[in-house]
């Protein structure tokens, strides 16, 4: 089988080590061979992105607008190939993985477009017959380190402003799912990025994001991933005094009060605690529902879920994925297990499912009669289980949904306008929604949280440019 390569200094480079990409839906599906970078090789990415921030960062507008349109047309060519080969690495469904698929070429376009909308600002001095100016420059090179939940989209967010503020990459993609990774690699390299420009580092955390993290040649590092490895990425930026942002987990509750349109409630809580088998940090994991709907919401979803089918990826008609592999599965069901062991009833799913292949499918599952203080309203999971708290009124709703570490995303369904207001003004979250799934977001406008979900500045949209950039102030007397 092939050896997909890593990108370094303007080369395809081979690795001592290469790891095979397995399907979750099928295990016997080899879906390719994948470097896996050493510490050298992270090194001499660093050092090839240091030599080429000169020439990238005065590089002209145009370029990098040509580049970035043209990554963003191939992708909408291949949007089904990818799709395909995304929903086999990761499990997330042909139609969602086609549509994450679609999305990061959005975000190509949306920052092709950004790269000749760069301004900056002229202003009057305190001072009389002095000018003062504000440019936005590049902050340098940029180390990126992304999950496996987002194969394609989530780099895609980190990439694509990255090159059009004029900073140069070094990319190291989840261990899990560098398949998506790597085509997105081959199709940047394609578009005409100069040697050194960009680099792809596929590998293990503990070996390439290690590097990254310590080496004193990044400048920035943007990380996407869990709370433990957030935390080791901020305490090394913190040691070498470098920019970072990271975006990490969330507990996001869904409040369904008692005037909400129960169809609509029923179809926002099922996507966004189940889709993508849960496998989002947007994820409605904690449904908090006030008691005058309580029972038929609960009954509405139960339905709703028996409906579901849990199958291959790539099927049609299938409405969740499998997991993405055995450690999340033993996570999942040593959670079902702690909710059962704290007195929450399972009132649906939670079994291991068998498929015409071997694959890790695991019934979508629904806990009632939760409290607070229970594991499975206070961890997060990442997997196809959500809890539902029953609560008295709206004034209870809204402090148990932000009765939580995260702060990430937190939905309401509701018909008041009153409460819908409210909501927005006080859920403690970086994104609110109403009416809506907490999860499944547009591509042009900020993405982020509060609290332990998020650190720095928003991604996506022009926010990016608060990360990939940096502000100078100019002083002239003329
Ligand atoms: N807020 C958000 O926007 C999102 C948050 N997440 C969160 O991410 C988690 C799931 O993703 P998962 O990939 O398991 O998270 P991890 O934190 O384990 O991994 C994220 C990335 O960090 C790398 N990494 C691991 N250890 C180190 C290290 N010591 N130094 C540097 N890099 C390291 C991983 O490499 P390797 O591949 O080798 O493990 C991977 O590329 C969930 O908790 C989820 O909530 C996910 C998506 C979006
Ligand atoms: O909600 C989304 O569309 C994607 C957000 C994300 O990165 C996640 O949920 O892991």
């Amino acid at each position: 089988m092939t050896l997909h390569q890593n990108f370094i200094a303007g080369s395809w480079v081979d690795a001592g080590e290469a790891a095979e990409n397995i399907n979750p839906s099928d295990t016997g599906d080899v879906v390719g061979r994948y470097a896996r970078a050493s510490r050298e090789q992270a090194e001499q990415a660093i050092a090839a992105a240091r030599a080429a921030f000169p020439a990238w960062s005065r590089s002209g507008i145009q370029q990098r607008h040509d580049i970035l349109k043209k990554v963003s047309d191939e992708i909408v060519a291949r949007k089904d190939e990818l799709g395909r080969l995304l929903a086999r690495e990761e499990g997330k469904t042909l139609p969602e993985a086609t549509g994450e698929v679609l999305r990061a070429a959005q975000i190509f376009d949306f920052f092709s477009g950004e790269t000749l909308r760069l301004s900056g600002e002229k202003l009057p001095s305190t001072r009389p017959g002095i000018d003062v100016e504000l440019t936005r420059e590049p902050v340098g090179v940029i180390g990126i380190i992304t999950p496996w939940n987002f194969p394609i989209a989530i780099p895609a967010w980190k990439i694509a402003p990255a090159l059009a503020y004029g900073n140069t990459v070094v990319f190291k993609p989840a261990d899990l799912v560098p398949g998506s990774a790597w085509a997105l690699a081959d199709i940047i390299v394609r578009a005409g990025v100069p040697e050194g420009v960009f680099n792809l580092v596929m590998g293990r955390g503990s070996v390439v994001g290690d590097t990254l993290l310590n080496s004193p040649g990044v400048d920035a590092i943007t990380f996407t991933g869990s709370v433990g490895t957030g935390k080791k990425v901020a305490a090394a930026c913190v040691e070498h005094m470098r920019k970072f942002q990271l975006e990490m987990g969330g507990k996001n509750p869904l409040v369904v009060l008692d005037d909400a349109d129960l169809d609509v409630a029923v179809d926002v809580a099922v996507n966004g605690a189940f889709f993508s088998t849960g496998q989002r940090c947007t994820a409605s994991s904690r449904l908090v529902v006030t008691e005058g709907i309580h029972d038929r919401f609960v009954a509405a979803v139960g339905e709703r879920l028996k409906a579901l089918v849990v199958d291959d990826a790539v099927k049609p008609g299938t409405h969740v994925g499998p997991v993405v592999d055995q450690s999340q599965l033993d996570q999942d069901m040593s959670y079902i297990d702690i909710g059962k062991q704290e007195g929450a009833r399972l009132a649906f799913g939670g079994d291991l499912l068998k498929r015409d292949t071997p694959g890790f499918y695991l019934q979508p599952a629904l806990f009632t009669e939760t409290t607070a203080g229970m594991r499975i309203n206070r961890e997060e999971i990442f997997g196809p289980v959500a809890s539902v708290m029953r609560v008295k009124n709206y004034d209870e709703a809204l402090a148990a949904a932000n009765d939580t570490v995260f702060g990430l995303s937190s939905g309401i369904c509701t018909t008041s306008l009153k409460h819908a207001s409210h909501f927005k003004r006080n859920a403690e979250a970086g994104m609110v929604m109403v009416n809506l799934p907490t999860a499944g977001v547009d591509y042009h406008v900020p993405f982020g949280g509060r609290k332990g979900s998020s650190f720095g500045p928003r991604e996506q949209g022009r926010y990016a440019a608060e990360f990939f950039t940096t502000v100078k102030t100019a002083y002239t007397l003329p």
